[in-house]
């Protein structure tokens, strides 16, 4: 966190964003199948003959599509690319990467399906009847980036054609934000919206709907300007004319976006970056309320407003800065309730539904996880207007208030009856496995840790490095040689990223004469020399990155992505006490559709007996609890509750005695199969379990059935796997494997900043 309150700016390279898109696979998103299709029967049933009886069904009675297909949980993402963010009309094939983005933006944080589509005309007609044919696939048509005037005949024009909600997100999402963070910036000025004098800039698909949501709530039209690249659209004007913006025009003497300012309580922005001078802000009425959201860049910064004008309240459409109105907070959740209640359409009652549920929660209590995530203290108040986006709360506050809108207004063709019963399923709905990687990294962002990277001279090393510095997580040493340094980042196309990363060495330490005492002191005993330790000290990457976390040359370690776990284990303990005697368990977290099981010990301890059993648990449950998970221990063998009987089950139900006589504060049983201990069904059947739900965090017997599960699950599932986080030990070190990514090297940075894995 930074002490004056303001989010650290994180720079993304034109690399980055590429790699991104590049990496692993062309794109943002893959489909996958929801029902099973590996036998003859599935295929019988997904297609011929079994699909027939579907299709009968449907043909006889329409509705029964949203029950037999995925049509109530897919939305269309059209665009033509005339107008993408603020970049201007770049063609349809331009616009798909936005496309994609909101439709892994759907799936992210309302669990609505959803594919892009990019027609390539401009021609209003030509788009209608394309969207109007579509319409039996989908439950909703979201268009995306159509610039005005042509985006308000296409969308008038489809909403009179098709029973499904068509909503263009850049009119209404925007306004949607737009006015949630109004109230509540008038709130904190203290003024009515009645009685405010509002500008706003931008008289295109944002703009007019803004204006028309803003008056919809309750602003006077007279008190209400709007501007164009031609200054003020006022009563009588020609020039860059169109119906909707003459729908807003007024009788006044204003005629530049200067003049209208002067003594005006609200600006609205959603024109073009730098739009607005802070001489324009400075004549603006007390408590000004400036929303600047043109996108990439704001029509004016809050710095350059806060500079004139202290009083301000100023929001932009970036993350980056506080207050983010961003349509990201609407168009998921303003679905994902339509949808829910099979929706003919989304009106404006469920618009402003939304507006004030938005409104509310951000005037309520933010729980840690959100702040933590965001990285500093979010209170309502000038700086926290609007929720932020990753606020787990959202999912279930905003769709119920807009469903319930709905069912109100008559647009719901099956309306929900169990509300209470509506809101538990979308808190179960949400996949909780990014937001605890999320989580993970907010930690580490927070702790700003020096974060040592001791293999240099590997390429994946060299990228986690560089995204650690420029992605605002620290500062990051990496241990290599320059020169060496230096090439493989030209290699990577990462070139100019070797001034910002420290490459450290042992021909450049200042410090070496004292790791090699350090060093000497610890293996003297041990059958070394002076000499062997100098030499292990400079050659080993392992040890003398060890060296520098043990002075306090860093704030953490990652390491393993060259050498076998073992090895690097062993190089380790030169330097630190990281034996299974010394207490070190490794914990692997497995995150795989929507579930995190924890599984230990994957590195450290070869064959455990019920003693380390019990602190295998132990060290899981430290590790589930700073995951946020309330933990639930399984001891797993190939029996259960004691038969078949085996020397090797056996021991894993001893150490649920070692964990009875020690009184942990924590759920444990065992021992039991895979199946009892993560399937409620299998569970029922052992009535007396001590465990409350499904285990999440499993301790197998040994190391070997811990590397099997891990890797089959990897290979098999696809499973995500974090770690082994190295845990037990006194310092933040990680140890990575030689098949590690960027993006598993970055999370083990991550977890060793965040001190996850660390005794206390
Ligand atoms: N924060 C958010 O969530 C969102 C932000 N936006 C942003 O809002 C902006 C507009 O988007 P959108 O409405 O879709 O685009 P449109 O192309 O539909 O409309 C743009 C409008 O802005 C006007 N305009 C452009 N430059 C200026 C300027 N320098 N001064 C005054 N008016 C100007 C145009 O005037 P004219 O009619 O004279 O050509 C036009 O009326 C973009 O920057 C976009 O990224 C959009 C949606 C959501
Ligand atoms: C956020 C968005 O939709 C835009 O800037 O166009
Ligand atoms: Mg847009």
């Amino acid at each position: 966190m930074s002490d004056d309150n303001t989010p650290r700016k994180s720079r993304i390279t034109r690399e980055e964003a590429l790699a991104y898109h590049l990496e692993p696979r062309p794109g943002k998103y893959d489909i996958v199948a929801s029902t099973p299709m590996a036998t003859q029967r599935d295929l019988s049933l997904a297609y011929s003959p079994g699909v027939a009886v579907p299709v009968q069904a449907i043909a006889e009675r329409p509705e029964t599509a949203y029950d037999y297909t995925v049509k109530g949980n897919m939305v269309a993402v059209i665009s033509n690319g005339t107008s993408i963010l603020g970049l201007g009309n770049l063609g349809a094939l331009a616009s798909k990467p936005v496309m994609e983005g909101k439709a892994v933006l759907f799936k992210r944080f309302a669990d609505v399906n959803a594919i892009d589509i990019e027609l390539d005309t401009e021609d209003p007609d030509e788009i209608i009847n394309a969207v109007r044919l579509m319409g039996p696939t989908f439950g909703g048509i979201n268009l995306e980036d159509i610039k005005a005037p042509e985006c308000f005949i296409i969308e008038q024009r489809l909403k009179e054609l098709m029973d499904i909600p068509v909503f263009h997100d850049d009119q209404h999402g925007t306004a949607v934000i737009c006015a949630a963070g109004l109230i509540n910036a008038l709130e904190l000025s203290g003024k009515k919206i009645e009685d405010v004098r509002i500008v706003l800039n931008g008289a295109g698909a944002a703009g007019i709907a803004c204006l028309e949501l803003v008056k919809r709530m309750g602003a006077r039209h007279e008190n209400c300007i709007m501007c164009d690249t031609k200054g003020v659209i006022y009563q009588g004007r020609t020039e860059g004319m169109n119906q909707w913006k003459s729908a807003h025009a007024v009788v006044t003497e204003a005629r530049t976006l200067e003049e209208a300012m002067r003594g005006a309580d609200v600006f609205l922005g959603v024109s073009a970056k730098g739009a607005v001078t802070p001489e324009m802000v400075q004549g603006m009425a007390e408590n000004p309320v400036i929303f600047a959201m043109a996108n990439p860049d704001p029509e004016i910064t809050p710095e350059e407003a806060h500079a004139v004008r202290a009083d301000a309240i100023v929001a932009t459409g970036r993350s980056d800065y506080p207050n983010q109105v961003n349509n990201v907070l609407g168009f998921p959740y303003l679905f994902r309730g339509a949808l829910d209640i099979h929706a003919r359409a989304i009106n404006d009652e469920m618009k402003i539904a939304c507006a004030r549920a938005l409104a509310e929660l951000a005037r309520e209590d933010v729980p840690d996880e959100v702040a933590v995530a965001y990285g500093r203290k979010l209170q309502f108040g000038r700086d926290y207007i609007i929720p932020t986006p990753f606020d787990p709360r959202l999912i279930h506050v905003v769709p119920p208030a807009v469903a319930k809108a709905g069912m109100d207004t008559g647009v719901a063709r099956r309306p929900i009856i169990d509300m209470e019963g509506y809101v538990q399923s979308l808190k179960a709905r949400m996949d909780p496995t990014a937001a605890i990687l999320q989580g993970i990294h907010a930690r580490a962002r927070q702790a700003q840790a020096r974060m040592i990277f001791a293999e240099g001279d590997d390429p994946r090393v060299l990228r986690a490095a560089v995204a650690w510095q420029r992605g605002g997580m620290g500062q990051a040493l990496v241990v290599g040689r320059e020169s060496d340094v230096k090439d493989k980042l030209e290699a990577a196309g990462l070139g100019d990223a070797a001034r910002e990363i420290t490459v450290v060495n042992a021909g450049n330490s200042r410090y070496l004469e004292q790791y090699h005492e350090t060093l000497y002191t610890r293996l003297q005993r041990q059958g070394y020399d002076r000499e062997d330790a100098v030499k292990l000290a400079n050659r080993d990457r392992h040890v003398f990155a060890s060296l520098m976390l043990a002075h306090g040359h860093g704030d953490g370690l990652v390491t393993g992505t060259t050498r076998k776990n073992a090895h690097v284990l062993a190089q380790i303990g030169m330097v630190f006490d990281v034996t299974p005697a010394d207490g070190a368990v490794g914990i692997t977290a497995v995150l795989h559709n929507g579930r995190i099981v924890l599984m230990g010990d994957t590195l450290v301890h070869e064959w455990p007996e019920a003693e380390d059993l019990a602190d295998i648990a132990t060290r899981g449950a430290h590790v589930a609890r700073g995951l946020g998970l309330d933990p639930r221990i399984a001891f797993l063998s190939f029996s259960n509750f004691g038969y078949p009987i085996s020397e090797r089950a056996v021991k894993m139900a001893h150490a649920t005695e070692v964990l009875d006589a020690r009184k942990v504060d924590f759920e444990y049983e065992g021992e039991m199969t895979v199946d009892v201990a993560l399937n409620p069904t299998q569970a029922a059947k052992y009535p007396f379990s001590r465990l409350t739900g499904p285990a999440n965090v499993l301790v197998v017997p040994a190391r070997h059935s811990a590397s099997i599960s891990v890797k089959l699950l990897q290979e098999m599932a696809g499973a995500t796997v974090v770690g082994p986080i190295l845990t037990g030990v006194p310092q933040p070190i990680q140890i990575c494997s030689t098949s590690s990514t960027v993006s598993d090297i970055l999370n083990m940075a991550a977890i060793a900043a965040g001190r996850l894995g660390q005794v206390k």
